[in-house]
């Protein structure tokens, strides 16, 4: 099975844990795009009442595209699970996100989750954090400074471009600078060290976030549970 194969597979399987009534938060990415496809199907087929909180302006295009209710987080009092794709998933559940430059909002609507559930082909399983570059969110003004002062922590920063040499732009309007550090030892020690950066805004390590991940394999899904 290919990589978007595994992809189906995992977004088909985790929208079977959607139930009527749910409010939901709905990732982003190449997978999330999958379980949108497949829970824009139930929402058809089965008159589901869900309403959908998108981490990005694109999932939240596709969705309302498929007929999902999308609300903005202020205008919902809880959230009951969220489902999002993931870039890294070490052995301890800790995660790296934000290759798609969404983790800001991302993170914000996973800390007012009840439940947080990643879905991952498995080339996603790692043993240590940190082979995929670790994205920060970064307000533009004064951003070279802040990626001269990354550099000098010998955190190996990059501006994140696009194909036209443009930065790439959050939803937010801000910059990504990607770190390319080969392996996080000390998820929790860098994270604080990133939280005291003046200018950045957020780090992609998402530390005891997740309660459960469905890995695609060729084989079938396996469901993970982390923690309660
Ligand atoms: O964090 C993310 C976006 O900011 C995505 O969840 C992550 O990059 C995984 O994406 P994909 O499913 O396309 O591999």
């Amino acid at each position: 099975m290919n990589q978007d194969a595994l992809k189906a597979l995992v977004g088909q399987a985790a929208v079977k844990y959607v139930e009527d009534g749910m409010i939901l938060g709905l990732g982003t990415g190449s997978t999330v795009k999958y379980m949108v496809d497949a829970l824009g199907k139930r929402v058809a087929e089965e008159g589901l009442h869900i309403i959908g909180v998108a981490t990005s302006d694109r999932t939240a295009k596709q969705a309302e595209s498929l007929g999902i209710t999308i609300k903005e987080l202020d205008d919902v009092d809880h959230i009951d699970l969220t489902i999002d794709g993931a870039d890294e998933i070490d052995e301890n559940f800790q995660g790296i996100k934000g290759g798609g430059a969404a983790h800001l909002w991302e993170k914000i609507v996973a800390i007012n989750s009840t439940k947080n559930m990643w879905i991952v082909d498995e080339s996603k399983m790692v043993h240590h954090l940190g082979q995929f570059p670790l994205p920060l969110e970064v307000i533009p003004f004064g951003s070279t400074h802040v990626l001269e002062k990354l550099d000098k922590m010998d955190l190996h920063p990059e501006f994140r471009m696009d194909a036209d040499g443009h930065h790439v732009m959050t939803d937010s309007k801000n910059y990504i600078i990607d770190l390319h550090l080969g392996r996080i030892d000390h998820p929790h020690e860098l994270a604080n060290t990133l939280n005291g950066i003046v200018g950045v805004v957020e780090h992609g390590l998402f530390l005891d976030t997740v309660n459960t991940v469905i890995v695609g394999r060729s084989d079938g899904p396996e469901v993970l549970n982390a923690r309660d």
